[in-house]
């Protein structure tokens, strides 16, 4: 296991930031951690990075107990904060020297690390240029960098696209793929599309609390699965659809079409056929919602907040 977090807590004053918080990372690939501003994800990214005490729980990097032996722990682990980390009258090449020393690279490789790690991250033609006179994309790349030159087995990213261009959000995400064949990453994004785009598995947050946590397909299941959306020519009341075993909620969306919630099995839509026919309700579509995941963001988010 490369990452195992064990009822990660964290208090700042009075009331808890995360509670609870159990992630495991296996393999490479990127793991999402979505939530709200607010929601205790830099919390929970600067507790496993070792930047921050916890105030409960565990976090073990590759079977390394941080809070026992932080140095060993951090050696496997790549961070980049949400403020970058940069000191902008340096060069390129002078920061990733200087962070390929904080990293304790062997005095022999540091070369080799800092031209792996430039070609890798596009940087090597702007090696002599002062990181103030960089874009925000080329930044972001700089702070990537860091995070990777020391080849950490896991690497964090807390929002690396945030505040760039459309452009520059592209070629960030490439990096981060490119990256996520080596390493395993751990990135948290309040955008659910950014989420679903690039991660294989999601961690859901909200108020300091998991609410999800299954792999980007199952979310996208669990999204679409309780609810359906009908039209009929001649609609049925409310009360009429709550009586078919199964419906909990209707949700008139014009006069003639509605979504239902449903919990129970799929034969709902058979038992709606079939109410329909009886009926004559002349039924003309029934098909899965195809909500917006980030419809199913906002429900779940409303969800933890009541
Ligand atoms: N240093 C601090 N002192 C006190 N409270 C804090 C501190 N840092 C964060 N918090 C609070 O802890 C909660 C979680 O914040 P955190 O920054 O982890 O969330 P986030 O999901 O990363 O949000 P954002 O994307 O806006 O940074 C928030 O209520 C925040 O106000």
């Amino acid at each position: 296991m490369i990452l195992q977090t064990i009822n990660l807590s964290h208090r700042y004053s009075a009331s808890w930031a995360i509670r609870d918080i159990n992630i495991q990372i296996g393999h490479t690939g990127i793991v999402g951690l979505l939530g709200a501003n607010g929601s205790g994800k830099s919390t929970t990214l600067n507790i496993i990075s070792g930047t921050l005490n916890q105030t409960a729980g565990e976090v073990i990097i590759d079977g390394i107990d941080l809070r026992k032996h932080p140095e060993e722990a951090k050696k496997r682990v790549g961070f980049l904060p949400q403020q970058l980390p940069l000191y902008t009258d340096l060069t390129i090449d002078e920061y990733l020297l200087y962070s390929a020393q904080l990293r304790r690279i062997d005095k022999q490789q540091i070369r080799s690390a800092m031209e792996e790690t430039k070609e890798r991250c596009g940087l090597n033609h702007l090696s002599s240029r002062l990181i103030k006179n960089l874009s925000g994309g080329y930044r972001q790349r700089v702070g990537i960098a860091q995070a990777i030159i020391h080849k950490p087995k896991l690497v964090i990213l807390d929002e690396p696209t945030n505040g760039l261009d459309p452009n520059q959000i592209i070629e960030v995400r490439k990096l981060i793929l490119g990256i996520a064949q080596e390493h395993s990453v751990l990135l948290s994004s309040h955008i659910l599309t950014e989420v679903n785009l690039l991660c294989k598995e999601i961690v859901m947050i909200e108020s300091g609390r998991v609410v999800f946590s299954d792999s980007m397909e199952s979310f996208a299941n669990y999204a679409q699965s309780d609810s359906l959306l009908l039209r009929f020519e001649n609609p049925p009341s409310r009360e009429e659809l709550l009586k078919i075993a199964g419906v909990e909620a209707v949700e008139l969306l014009s006069p003639k079409q509605m979504r239902i919630r449903y919990s129970g099995d799929q034969a709902v839509s058979d038992r709606i056929v079939a109410a329909s026919v009886s009926g004559n309700w002349l039924l003309r579509e029934i098909g899965p919602d195809n909500t917006k995941l980030d419809n199913i963001f906002k429900q779940l988010s409303s969800q933890t907040a009541q």
